[in-house]
């Protein structure tokens, strides 16, 4: 495992003595699922005043700790533990599919539980995350990430091409597009325009899709607040639900990422969809903060 020291001054001044009082260590991991990589804190233990501005700053790939943003772990009243997810761009969301997983991972391997199934307070709702566990490590998290809402079909216009797609929300919003070859997306000039339509006032994620010869489905994802990420779980969850809806694909989908695959089940009997996939511990670091 490696470990990581990083000093990030956010405010204050080398030669003032007061302010280097303040200064206050933070212990992080990074963790990944499917390549979508977010710093997680544990705020029980860490408080964290202004993870807006602390997102923004340590997801600077190049100035920070480089990431898709920010994940405060806490606790809850309602559940066995609370997740705040916040974007590159300091926007709280209200849901993450790929944080959900690596938070499973993240408190049973640092014996914060020892149950298998797990409760997760979320801005959208409680979801409940099932532990796969091999050699006493989580190889793998099932989670229900409840009914998907405001499925419609919505057209859209940019760089000069007329795009048809389904709005999904599971928790947070996004627009599934499928096209037949998805390698001729310019998604860096298409998604930032589509985040910002007109039509989506709160901002959307954007999700192209193509449907592979074998019935998986190829999907590439501009997250809101983030940009191109290399996966997203609610975004691969509203891919599936919008594939099926569409007649595109069965109940069961396997959605392949740019950093991995997730599979997508939209159970018929009680509309939950359920996401498996895996999480991966990058790294644990300390990184100081000055309160000033
Ligand atoms: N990557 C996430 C979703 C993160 C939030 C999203 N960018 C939003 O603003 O809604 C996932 O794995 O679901």
């Amino acid at each position: 495992m490696s470990y990581l020291c990083i000093v990030i001054k956010t405010k204050g001044n080398i030669n003032s003595p007061t302010e280097y009082k303040m200064t206050r260590m933070i212990k992080f991991t990074k963790m990944h699922g499917a390549g979508n990589d977010y710093i997680y804190v544990d705020t029980t233990k860490y408080p964290i005043e202004s993870p807006e501005k602390l997102s923004v700053i340590w997801s600077a790939p190049h100035t920070g700790i480089g990431s898709d943003g920010l994940v405060l772990i806490g606790s809850s009243d309602k559940a066995d533990f609370s997740m705040r997810i916040f974007n590159a761009d300091g926007s709280e969301a209200k849901m993450c599919g790929n944080a959900s997983r690596c938070i499973g991972k993240y408190l049973y391997e640092y014996g914060l539980t020892s149950k298998p199934a797990v409760t997760l307070d979320t801005l959208s709702g409680i979801k409940v995350l099932k532990l796969h566990i091999k050699d006493g490590k989580v190889d793998t998290v099932t989670v229900d990430m409840g009914i998907p809402t405001g499925m419609q079909e919505q057209t859209v216009e940019a760089d000069g091409r007329k795009f048809t797609g389904t709005t999904v929300s599971m928790g947070n919003p996004h627009l599934v597009i499928f096209v037949d070859d998805i390698k001729e997306i310019d998604l860096e000039s298409i998604g930032p325009k589509l985040e910002n339509y007109p039509s989506f006032p709160g901002r959307i994620n954007v999700e192209f899709a193509q449907i592979l010869e074998d019935g998986k489905i190829r999907m590439r994802v501009w997250e809101r607040g983030s940009g191109v990420t290399q996966a997203c779980g609610t975004g691969a969850c509203a891919t599936a639900v919008a594939a099926a809806l569409t007649g595109r694909a069965g109940r069961s989908s396997d959605i392949i990422m740019d950093g991995g695959t997730l599979t997508i089940e939209w159970d018929e009997k009680n509309g939950h969809v359920m996401m498996t996939g895996g999480a991966v511990r990058v790294f644990d670091g300390e990184i100081e903060i000055i309160n000033a």
